[in-house]
């Protein structure tokens, strides 16, 4: 399958960052969802879920169709609690009817990723929609009972390494388990809408427990109200993922650049972009009220 990005005609940095702030602002007024967590970690997961369905043996799935547009691909039980995310931008996507949604889905989650502190996350259009025969096959979506193999594996289907893994669950200190979603729970702290490197000093400074939870599903619990899946804490049980969870942990900087490395990395897989054309760099709220 070949993904050629062809950029919306005729728009510029100034387009899509209108758009941007839209998503921000609609960000700042629904702050109260999800008992005061926002929007923020769920268009951040919605951008994951959207460029996880990528194969590298044929190139298929990925962000570039906007697929997860279709009941058929957001119906995957593994997605459950991301048609809070589509919601949100259903609006957003009416406002802006040019863009496509695998644009749509994956500026979304760079938006939120700024507004939550994240790194400046480059960001480049011309995705373009594909019909409801390229929705890949539900199953390409990671299980959160793995362990360091089923998580090593698992990513080899996108050629990302160790550290590039580690990097990218880094994600998880965003938001939360919900029971009625994926039969997790947690964490109950409260912080969960600041990006920062706190999910490795997590990892390695807490006591943590492996018990079973209200759905009876086995979750790893620390006091103060946090919690690890099976998948995130394969990243200590595994010396070659550890090295980089301990990196991480000491050094926020290096985690900012390399988590913004990776994550540009998964948004853009499998598509081909004209590498004349600059990726954009958008301002956040604040940058822009000087
Ligand atoms: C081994 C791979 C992964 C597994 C098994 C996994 C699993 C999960 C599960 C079970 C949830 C809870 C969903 C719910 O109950 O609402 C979740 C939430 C989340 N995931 Fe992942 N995830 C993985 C990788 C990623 C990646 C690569 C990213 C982003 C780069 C990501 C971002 C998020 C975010 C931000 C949330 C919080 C969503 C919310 O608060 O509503 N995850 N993940
Ligand atoms: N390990 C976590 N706290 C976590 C947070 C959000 N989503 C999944 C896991």
């Amino acid at each position: 399958t070949l993904h050629i990005a062809r950029p919306e005609k005729g728009k510029t940095l100034a387009d899509f960052q209108n758009i941007y702030n839209s998503i921000a602002e609609k960000m700042k007024s629904e702050s109260a969802y999800d008992d005061g967590t926002g929007y923020g970690p769920v268009l951040v997961r919605l951008s994951w879920h959207s460029s996880a369905t990528y194969d590298k043996n044929d190139n298929s799935g990925g962000s570039y169709g906007g697929t997860f547009r279709f009941k058929k691909e957001a119906s995957d039980v593994l997605s459950k609690g991301l048609e809070n995310a589509t919601k949100f931008l259903d609006p957003i996507h009416s406002e802006y009817p040019w863009l496509s949604h695998g644009d749509l889905y994956t500026l979304g989650g760079v938006t939120a990723l700024q507004e939550l502190g994240g790194p400046k996350t480059p960001w480049r259009p011309g995705r373009v929609d594909t019909g409801p025969e390229t929705v890949p096959a539900h199953g390409r979506l990671p299980i959160p009972e793995g362990n360091a193999s089923y998580v090593r594996n698992y990513y080899d289907r996108f050629g990302f390494n160790d550290q590039e893994v580690v990097a990218l669950l880094g994600a998880h200190i965003l938001g939360k388990t919900h029971l009625k979603n994926s039969g997790y729970d947690g964490p109950w702290d409260d912080d969960t809408n600041i990006f920062s490197n706190e999910f490795f000093g997590n990892l390695l400074e807490r006591k943590w427990t492996l018990e079973k939870n209200a759905a009876s599903n086995m979750q790893y619990n620390a006091k103060g109200g946090i919690m690890m899946l099976p998948t995130d804490y394969a990243l200590v049980q595994d010396p070659k993922y550890l090295k980089y969870v301990k990196k991480y942990a000491d050094d926020q900087d290096a985690f900012f650049s390399d988590f913004r490395d990776i994550y540009v990395k998964l948004l853009e897989r499998g598509i081909s972009f004209d590498d004349s054309i600059e990726p954009l760099v958008f301002k956040t709220l604040k940058e822009q009220l000087k």
